[in-house]
């Protein structure tokens, strides 16, 4: 029986791991950013590792070259803003050159579509990337609704953008599926009461997405169709 004979009122995705490979541009904006602070530059293994909190935390974890970065370094340290405003400097350049769909995705958004799904994009990554970055890979026409880390005052792991985004469709969260490659995604779902969904793809942390114990991991999002 397909997935979609249990129809969702609402279906949220996040983007970086899950719709999208954008670890080469992130990596190259980070080593750029960092490169202009003079200090030294991380591979892009440690910084695939870094991706899932949103970019304060990606530069945390850079600049302490340190998976618990956040821990270690304070946001109001001036190397840290100013590593963080070169990033998105750096980032705004270079964010569409080397980031593309993973299989699948356009043929599951394109038919999710046609059964008229409501769609949103809750990421970590900051908003002001992710509308240009959906346009330059014809992924636009789809969502409702697109929360970034920095939207609203709580990012994932937290269930607000998720809430969010069930009250905006006017649906119950029980109905609602988020789909992501980050226990952040699994545990703001959990929070949420949305179903869900895992895969196996993305960054993670270096961890597999099993750990998250997320309630289906699918290898493709052509199997939510
Ligand atoms: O910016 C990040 O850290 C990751 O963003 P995501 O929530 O789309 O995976
Ligand atoms: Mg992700």
């Amino acid at each position: 029986m397909s997935l979609m004979a249990s129809r969702p009122q609402l279906i949220a995705f996040d983007l970086d791991g899950t719709l999208i490979d954008s670890v080469p541009d992130l990596a190259t904006a980070v080593n750029r950013a960092l490169t202009d602070l003079d200090a030294p530059t991380s591979t892009e293994d440690d910084i695939r590792r870094w991706i899932g909190n949103g970019a304060q935390v990606l530069v945390q974890r850079a600049w302490c070259q340190d998976d618990h970065g956040e821990q270690l370094s304070d946001l109001q340290d001036p190397n840290i803003s100013a590593l963080y405003e070169r990033f998105l400097y750096h980032y705004g350049a270079c964010k569409g050159d080397a980031t593309r769909c993973y299989p699948g995705v356009k043929t599951a958004l394109q038919q999710l579509h046609e059964h008229s799904i409501p769609m949103a994009i809750i990421t970590n990554k900051p908003e002001r990337f992710v509308g240009p970055i959906l346009k330059s890979l014809q992924l636009d026409d789809y969502f409702g609704l697109i929360l970034g880390g920095d939207t609203l005052a709580e990012r994932k792991p937290h269930p607000l953008p998720l809430l969010h985004a069930a009250q905006h469709f006017d649906v119950n969260p029980t109905h609602c599926w988020m789909v992501g490659d980050s226990r952040n995604d699994i545990l703001a779902a959990k929070a949420a009461g949305f179903f869900s969904i895992g895969v196996p793809y993305g960054y993670n942390h270096g961890e597999p997405i099993e750990a998250a114990r997320p309630d289906l991991v699918v290898d493709s999002l052509i199997s939510l169709v």
